[in-house]
């Protein structure tokens, strides 16, 4: 097998069985599949589609009913390779009464790595996932943000080749989202192969480069996301401060070339880009931005914004 191809499946099958041994759900159907060394790779599907399943199939947690699956060259049902894994379980199952620090020392030991090593790393991954200041606090008390973020260190802890995340983001506020988002792109940095599953659609698009889409346990989709998402036969301009005199006559052009003008607009940015803006500005700039206040104009000056009208609509503010 090529070593750059991390995940092999072929005719990947999994038929869960009822307590007589008789067939139930057909969750995964002959899946073919290859994710290649240092890609980000998203697993989507609405929820009972086989995602699991398929994460669970290739740590070898479950064996298939048909089909094979190779991770590194190996098969699946190895779980010696899983040493070379790591795994952000859709729940994870974190000891409640011990802190951020014990946590990562305790799977730490479970592999096998040694004192000054891992006390390294742990330091490094608590740092990582922003949780320096809440180290000592006990998983207990952290929020479902704070457990997802330790749950990814504990991923880590082994520095594996290939890391496998159910739902990374979920339960994440959108910073502590684009937060997780920077850490999973600097592993893709580092060489390691990432593997998501989720349906928060807008972070998938954000980072992976291939997706596989399931539905009820078929694969109908793959590929490239740019590909997948270019609207191949409409052809969009862009450009900054174009005079309307020169609109009309671009209008005219597309019109004498038989094509079809669909629309002439401004770009939009997404939700997601106008919170992490406002919400960073706000930190920085504690009540100067006051509501409507678009991108680009010139923030009031000191004094004269005055948080105690933070409601204030500006002028020309859309209805
Ligand atoms: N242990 C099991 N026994 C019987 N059926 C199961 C079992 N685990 C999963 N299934 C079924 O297999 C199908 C696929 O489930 P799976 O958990 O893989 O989906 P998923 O895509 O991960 O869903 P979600 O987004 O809700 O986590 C579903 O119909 C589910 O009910």
């Amino acid at each position: 097998m090529n070593s750059d191809v991390i995940i092999e499946t072929r005719n990947l099958t999994k038929v869960y069985r009822d307590f007589w041994g008789r067939p139930k759900v057909l969750a995964l159907k002959a899946l073919d599949l290859k994710v290649h060394r240092g890609e980000i790779f998203g697993l989507l599907g609405p929820n009972g589609s086989g995602k699991t399943t398929t994460i669970k199939l290739l740590l070898g947690l479950l064996f298939p009913t048909e089909g094979e699956a190779f991770l590194f060259g190996e098969p699946a049902t190895n779980v010696a390779k899983n040493e070379r894994i790591g795994y952000l379980p859709e729940e994870s199952y974190l000891y409640k009464f011990l802190n951020a620090e014990e946590t990562l020392h305790f799977y730490g030991r479970l592999f096998k790595i040694d004192p000054a090593e891992r006390k390294k790393r742990v330091d490094q991954l608590i740092d990582m996932v922003g949780l320096s200041a809440a180290k000592h606090r006990q998983v207990r008390e952290y929020s479902k943000g704070m457990q997802r973020r330790i749950g990814l260190a504990q991923a880590l802890i082994n520095d594996p080749e290939m890391i496998l995340l159910d739902e990374p983001t979920s339960g994440l506020d959108p910073i502590g989202t684009s937060e997780i988002k920077d850490r999973i792109r600097e592993l893709r940095e580092r060489g390691k192969t990432i593997v998501l599953s989720g349906h928060l659609l807008a972070d998938m698009q954000d980072i992976c480069d291939r997706i596989a889409i399931l539905h009820r346990g078929e694969l109908k989709e793959l590929g490239q996301v740019r590909d997948l998402l270019t609207v191949q036969d409409v052809t969009q301009i862009k450009t900054k401060d174009l005079p309307p005199a020169a609109l009309t006559e671009i209008e005219e052009v597309v019109r004498r070339h038989g094509a079809e003008l669909l629309g002439v607009d401004h770009p939009t940015t997404t939700l997601e880009e106008l919170f992490l803006r406002i919400v960073r500005d706000s930190e920085l700039h504690p009540g100067r931005r006051r509501v409507g206040d678009r991108p680009g104009m010139p923030a009031p000056p000191a004094g004269e914004d005055g948080s105690s009208a933070p409601t204030a609509p500006a002028a020309g503010r859309a209805s």
